[in-house]
């Protein structure tokens, strides 16, 4: 299967582009006019630059306003479509996009543009150049896929065929499986790009909003299973026009809008199996079934402050590294391990962030396919030389160039713990925290799309709208993501300014990737005074927030007044009741948070997350204060 990418897609100049699209791994480019016409290379030099990285121009676009102008217009618009024919010659391609008219000369008529385009496929013949006509969502006759069709059957030409785009269908809410209709070999090319689904303006969407597949609330797939059951194998092309994309990082985007083609594509593949693809055979999505640990890059006083926080929230050091400063911690099914070698990974993330989680251990069913899966959708391998004895975990990076490891019960991996750890004597009776419940990790809010594509295209997770959390000093982006198991839960955190919470945390710690770890107990308030009893410091709540509980919700009057003692925080969704306790900050600004769900509750008390960041603001302004 040829991928391609459209040069819009990426930011930077025609050679930025370029560099980054075939970086990424994919074999053609539809080149846009404009980004063309502002290289200083003659079509020549730049049709070879192209060619030079190993790219092939799949497409020139677009040519616009042709089809039903009426006499010299028209004239006009086959002289124009003759000096586009004669630089794609020189740029070395043979297929060009024209887009449904928006001309307001255009005439209409499905005969009167069916009989332009046959003349201009006997033009387009003589040099060997086709012809493909898409529908702008927003073209003043011709606005859907079924009407551009008619034209294309109508011309009736070897050199005049379809060309179809998703947004354009999806946008329009038609049904993509009318697509089953056309045949194949007449569909010239297709472009992809997802959306979110928000009411407005077609072409303003379109051209500022439009996303890599995946990203965003379109049935791209479900487009793309009707394409290829008409027996189209021509490139798969990515079109997407974002305005955050073209003030990102060219390299990033173009990986991820290969990551979410091979994705879309595998995806496709297992919905068609009858369908004959050539698409190599990817492991499937990956199931997570838990988190196995949760690594801290640490070292001296920040590490005995940890040690303390580790404890004072009932954990108990149970291993000791047999050949490394990395100690074991233990609670209920929890892991954490405090890393504070000096010199290998964990050394230089403590380094680069402080005190900060580094590495992230998730159980799943074959570590060997996790990685192989990872490695098709372009993620970054990690590895460092392993000490005597050490167990090689597989391993990637995930977010700020932290670590994602894979265990499972192979017999390589399965003994990792007794192998690696010494055991050591202790009390593990604890405070009742069974399992990690989630992670919340920060994130500027540009790269959010980023990393859900990257959990949801290699994870079988399902991931919640985005939401936004208001913090005093601003807002915050939040969405939390779901192993279908329910047994591994991610919130992503995007913050647009340094002054919110979220924002301060990723400044200060330059990037760190997690900035809370919520762990979950099955009786709140048990926990909640094992934990008073240790000195645990939770997190202050206000009055006024347990006054506004009592008139939203029918609270026993005695639970609600534990709650307020124990600053325990509520909410309910229509299956159960959810409670939940922050810590104040712990070394590298991180906190913990405890909570309980009830009766498959689903949430994360977003409902909570304004009053909870107040608090937290508010202790970190006390903190700061001279005390005199
Ligand atoms: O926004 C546009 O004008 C435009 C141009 C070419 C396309 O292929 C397209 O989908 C949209
Ligand atoms: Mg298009």
């Amino acid at each position: 299967m040829k991928t391609s990418i459209a040069t819009v897609s990426v930011s930077g100049n025609l050679r930025e582009k370029l560099e980054a699209i075939a970086a990424a791994g994919f074999s053609a480019i539809e080149i846009f006019e404009q980004d063309f016409i502002a290289d200083e290379g003659t079509p020549r030099d730049v049709g070879r630059i192209v060619r030079d990285h190993g790219l092939e121009i799949a497409l020139f676009q677009p040519f616009r306003d042709f089809e039903g102008l009426p006499g010299a217009l028209r004239t006009k618009a086959f002289d124009r479509a003759e000096r586009k024919f004669d630089l794609m010659q020189e740029l070395g391609t043979d297929l060009v996009l024209f887009c449904s008219s928006v001309h307001p000369q255009a005439l209409g008529g499905i005969d009167r543009a069916a009989e332009d385009f046959a003349e201009l496929g006997e033009r387009a013949a003589k040099r060997g150049i086709r012809v493909g006509y898409e529908a702008l969502a927003w073209g003043t006759h011709v606005n859907d896929h079924r009407d551009a069709w008619e034209i294309v059957r109508r011309a009736d030409h070897p050199n005049i065929g379809l060309i179809v785009d998703s947004f354009h269908t999806l946008g329009r809410k038609i049904d993509p499986n009318t697509i089953r209709r056309i045949p194949g070999d007449k569909i010239f090319f297709v472009q992809l790009a997802d959306a979110p689904m928000i009411e407005m303006d077609l072409l303003y969407w379109s051209r500022h909003f439009r996303n890599m597949p995946g990203e965003g609330d379109l049935a791209v797939t479900d487009f793309m299973r009707a394409v290829v059951a008409t027996g189209y194998n021509g490139p798969v092309s990515l079109e997407i026009f974002n305005d955050q994309f073209r003030q990102g990082n060219p390299r990033t985007v173009a990986r991820d809008g290969y990551r979410s083609l091979i994705n879309l594509m595998d995806d496709v593949r297992r919905n068609e199996p009858e369908v004959a693809m050539p698409l190599p055979n990817l492991p499937p999505k990956v199931e997570v079934t838990g988190t196995s640990f949760i690594e801290f890059a640490s070292r001296g006083d920040d590490a005995e402050k940890l040690r303390k926080q580790l404890e004072v929230l009932g954990f108990a050091k149970t291993g000791q590294h047999v050949d490394k400063k990395v100690a074991l911690w233990q609670q209920g099914d929890i892991r954490v391990i405090i890393n504070e070698q000096p010199h290998d990974f964990a050394g230089s993330a403590y380094n680069m962030h402080g005190t900060c989680v580094c590495d992230f251990g998730l159980d799943v069913g074959s570590a060997a396919d996790t990685v192989t899966r990872a490695k098709a959708l372009g993620a970054t391998m990690f590895s460092q030389p392993l000490s005597e004895g050490q167990i090689d975990i597989p391993v990637i990076r995930g977010l700020g160039g932290s670590l994602l490891h894979f265990l499972d019960q192979s017999e390589k991996l399965a003994p990792v713990w007794e192998t690696e750890f010494a055991p050591v004597e202790a009390d593990t009776s604890g405070v009742g925290l069974k399992r990690v419940d989630h992670v919340a990790q920060t994130m500027t809010y540009d790269d959010m799309l980023s990393w859900s594509l990257f959990y949801t295209s290699l994870f079988d997770m399902k991931q919640s709208p985005m939401f936004d959390v208001t913090d005093p000093d601003g807002l915050v982006r939040s969405r939390a993501m779901e192993a279908k198991s329910g047994k591994f839960r991610i919130t992503l955190n995007g913050a647009e300014t340094h002054r919110t919470l979220a924002g301060a945390f990723l400044a200060d710690s330059f990037g760190a990737p997690v900035q809370h770890i919520a762990m979950a107990t099955d009786d709140i308030f048990a926990t909640a005074r094992k934990l008073a009893d240790r000195g645990f410091a939770s997190l202050p709540i206000s009055g006024n927030y347990y006054d506004d509980l009592a008139a939203r919700f029918d609270l026993p009057a005695e639970q609600l007044a534990q709650m307020q003692e124990l600053n325990i925080l509520y909410d309910r969704d229509d299956q159960g009741e959810f409670f939940q306790i922050y810590s104040q900050s712990i070394p590298g600004g991180l906190f913990v948070e405890v909570l309980e769900r009830r009766a498959g509750y689903a949430g994360y008390g977003a409902p909570n997350a304004p009053m909870r960041i107040a608090a937290q603001k508010r202790l970190a302004r006390a903190k700061d204060m001279p005390r005199n």
